[in-house]
């Protein structure tokens, strides 16, 4: 039973003599010390999440939640809100980007509707737990009650939980929305109380006067909701979304449960940037996997404090950028384990 407040609960502490014997045994191995860049910091932080100087990851799990936006009406975004379901049927049937890289690294795919405009009952592979058909149009009113918000928050923490249940010990998150960069760059400007047209950009293709009537709807938008939201959680009622509160939700629960977390694009970015806010403890449980295209991605970066391994221009959500860059991250582990010592290898150490 889910008590109430439960994303306050302490996070899972993460092994400083771990993260002490994997650093030592990065200096032995037969290579310059650093010479692996972010490889040997990424199997470093591992071992400190696993508890062991050799971490292993066995159970990859990728969870996208999904949902509508009842901004799109404000004309937001280049593609039509028919998309976000067309997209979910793709994920199953494995055209997707994100389903054509889990497939070829044994990633499991589980694809969670939060809440779409129209009824998606059909996509029997689909876990569907609708809170709402969609958010209501947050440049006139709140995307969603407070209710809704812990709602889907409650989804969230029950996705984590199944997947932790499962055996997962890699939790990636995606999401798919047509219209939710406009929700996570309102959700962002109101979290760091920054102007929201520098974290405003293109989504799937916004540009020129459509560009700039987008910033204005989310200025006009952000302005109307300031003067409602006293916490992140209003502010999430206020001009978020279902995904991306469910999102949160799951890097909380699984930072609780000792859960490793790879952080997507923009979208995951502002969600986990909502999931610090609630709870601080949950950043030192999550990797970066790539740096969005999207305008106002650096922003949310710097606010973490956070480096992703990969930069490739990528700007399509879905958990696409972390199933790519996951090949990386179990690359660093591969040698990490398995390269040999200067001692095992009768190779000089350095003068
Ligand atoms: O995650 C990103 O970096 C990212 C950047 C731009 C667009 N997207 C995807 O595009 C959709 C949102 O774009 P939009 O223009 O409809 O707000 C949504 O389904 C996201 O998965 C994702
Ligand atoms: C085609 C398409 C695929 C997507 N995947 C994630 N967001 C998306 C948005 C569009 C428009």
């Amino acid at each position: 039973m889910t008590h109430k407040n439960w994303w306050l609960d302490a996070t899972a502490p993460l092994s400083a003599s771990a993260r002490g014997n994997a650093q030592a045994h990065q200096d032995q191995l037969t290579k310059p010390q650093g010479s692996l860049g972010r490889l040997e910091s990424i199997a470093i932080e591992l071992a400190a999440m696993q508890n062991t100087s050799k971490p292993q990851i066995k159970q990859p799990h990728m969870l996208v939640f999904a949902g509508d936006h009842g901004v799109v009406t404000q004309g937001v975004s280049a593609f039509p809100q028919s998309v976000t379901i067309a997209m979910l049927a793709n994920f199953v049937n494995g055209g997707a980007a994100v389903a054509t890289s889990c497939k070829q690294q044994g990633i499991q795919l589980s694809v969670i509707n939060c809440g779409t405009a129209a009824n998606c009952e059909h996509l029997t592979q689909i876990t569907h737990k609708p809170i709402m058909a969609g958010t209501h149009d947050f440049s006139e009113q709140a995307a969603m009650s407070n209710e809704q918000a812990l709602a889907a928050l409650s989804l969230g923490k029950e996705q984590a939980e199944r997947a932790h249940q499962q055996g997962c010990d890699f939790l990636m998150l995606g999401e798919m929305g047509i219209g939710n960069t406009s929700a996570a760059s309102c959700l962002s400007a109101l979290l760091l109380e920054q102007d929201v047209s520098d974290l405003t950009g293109p989504g799937t293709g916004v540009e020129g006067a459509a560009l700039t009537r987008k910033k204005e709807i989310l200025t006009a938008s952000v302005a109307r909701a300031k003067l409602l939201v006293k916490n992140p959680l209003d502010a999430l009622a206020q001009v978020g979304g279902l995904e991306i509160a469910a999102i949160a939700a799951a890097y909380i629960r699984a930072s609780q449960l000792g859960m490793p977390c790879f952080v997507d694009g923009f979208i995951t970015t502002a969600a986990a940037l909502l999931a610090v806010k609630l709870n601080p403890g949950v950043r030192q449980w999550l990797l970066f996997a790539h740096h969005s295209a999207e305008c106002g991605h650096s922003a949310l970066l710097s606010a973490l404090d956070a480096e992703p391994l990969l930069q490739l221009g990528m700007r399509l959500g879905e958990g696409s950028g972390a199933a790519v860059a996951y090949a990386t991250v179990q690359q660093a582990l591969t040698i990490h384990n398995n390269m040999a010592t200067f001692a095992q290898a009768a190779v000089e150490n350095k003068a």
